[in-house]
């Protein structure tokens, strides 16, 4: 077996304040997060949206000490993916190439072509795949491979979604239990599980199958576990005026609350590493939601991290997959259409979702006018004779 090389993917994160606004850029600029009728439209949209958005999301970083955790956890699972691999045999150099932040997967597939890996098992940080998440990486690595005839010369594989492996489903399983025996009365808790949601037209239209994943992984880990616990799966992180999956993270903890529950454990499922929206959002807004519901008790199960068990089984899956045919990007799920990210329901008055599109629109030309003006001096005041 030649060099090999391992391909972290993961969205990235900011790491300081300032580079909330240009993170907030690059992730809005994704035609896979918001899709466009007009390619030429993304960027400027993008650049309203994230400057738009900046002052809040710099305020939750704020609350979680300024910025992500994501790229040093990312960097402690390479290492120890890195260790465990070599414990089981495999030499292996074990990259990250994040989607919207540094280290950008471009400047990973500088290193790995650097490096003349031969053999390479591209793994997604994201246990189930979303057309937004492992989607939007695979169809950048497409890109590059395609840009660069050097690439083609790396025997690559893919590994689209694992998150029905029984290492992880037991890892996950045995922190839900770590969490359910700190409480008093275990077998009464309410077991919440909390997946990062994406538009509703993801799953209905383009053919996503994050939803099925994220409900098979549920009852595997369920299965794994075997409590008496009741469970609720719920969909978490919500952005903009389009429908989301349902039910939302916030409706069913005031819906459960309301029912009585008092102990509440919460697992962040689709996310392996502590980030945003497990620490601030879950640990902070979620529980102070709960609390003002009427749930006594609330705990949020760690996320994977570098748990021993966890790695030894992303281990596992790398040399399985070098051994086995490989998978290419084109393999892997393609939208079956273009997403609509903008909702296409009948026209009605009030300030419904469509309008909220059209004001939307209607403000991106007037902006890109007036930007036309300030900066040539000649716009649509001056055609007009205004100025
Ligand atoms: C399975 C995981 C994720 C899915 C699916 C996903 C879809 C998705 N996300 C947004 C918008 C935002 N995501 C943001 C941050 C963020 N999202 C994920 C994971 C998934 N996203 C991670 C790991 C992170 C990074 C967290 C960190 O620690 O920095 C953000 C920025 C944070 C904020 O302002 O809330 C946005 C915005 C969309 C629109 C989407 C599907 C279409
Ligand atoms: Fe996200
Ligand atoms: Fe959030």
């Amino acid at each position: 077996m030649g060099r090999v090389g391992v391909l972290l993917l993961n969205l990235g994160g900011p790491e300081k304040p300032e580079d909330v606004r240009p993170f907030l850029f690059n992730l809005f600029s994704d035609p896979e997060i918001i899709r466009l009728p007009f390619a030429a439209l993304q960027q400027p949209l993008a650049w309203l949206i994230s400057t738009r958005r900046a002052k809040q999301s710099r305020a939750n970083y704020q609350q979680i000490g300024g910025g992500s955790p994501l790229r040093q956890i990312t960097e402690q699972q390479a290492d120890a993916l890195e260790q465990s691999l070599a414990q089981q045999g495999q030499d292996a150099k074990v990259y990250i190439g994040m989607r919207y932040w540094h280290p950008f997967t471009e400047e990973a597939v500088a290193h790995i072509k650097r490096d003349r890996i031969e053999q390479l098992v591209v793994l997604p940080l994201y246990p189930q795949f979303s057309i937004s998440t492992s989607g939007s990486s695979f169809r950048l690595l497409e890109q590059l491979w395609q840009d660069d005839p050097a690439l083609s010369q790396i025997d690559y594989t893919v590994i689209p979604s694992w998150y029905s492996r029984t290492g992880y489903v037991r890892a996950m399983a045995d922190l839900i239990a770590q969490s359910l025996d700190q409480l008093p009365n275990p077998d009464q808790a309410h077991i919440f599980f909390s997946a990062h949601g994406v538009p509703v037209s993801y799953v209905t239209e383009a053919g996503d199958p994050y939803q099925r994943e994220i409900e098979h992984c549920t009852d595997l880990i369920m299965q794994a576990l075997n409590r008496p616990n009741a469970h609720t799966l719920a969909y978490q992180s919500r952005v903009g005026p389009i429908e989301w999956l349902q039910p939302y993270t916030e409706d069913a903890i005031e819906a459960l609350a309301e029912q009585g529950v008092k102990d509440l454990v919460v697992v962040p499922i689709s996310f392996v590493s502590e980030h945003i929206e497990t620490l601030q959002e879950i640990d902070i807004e979620y529980r102070e939601l709960a609390e003002a519901a009427g749930i006594e008790r609330f705990q949020r199960v760690p996320a994977m991290n570098t748990h021993a068990g966890f790695i030894d089984d992303l281990a596992a899956m790398v040399r399985e997959s070098l051994a086995s045919p490989p998978q290419h990007f084109s393999d892997v799920v393609q939208p079956d259409k273009p997403v609509k990210i903008y909702p296409q329901d009948k026209s009605a008055w009030g300030m419904t979702p469509v309008a909220e599109v059209w004001n939307g629109r209607l403000a991106m030309l007037g902006f890109l006018a007036l930007l036309l003006e300030i900066v040539s001096g000649h716009g649509p005041l001056h055609l007009v004779g205004l100025l």
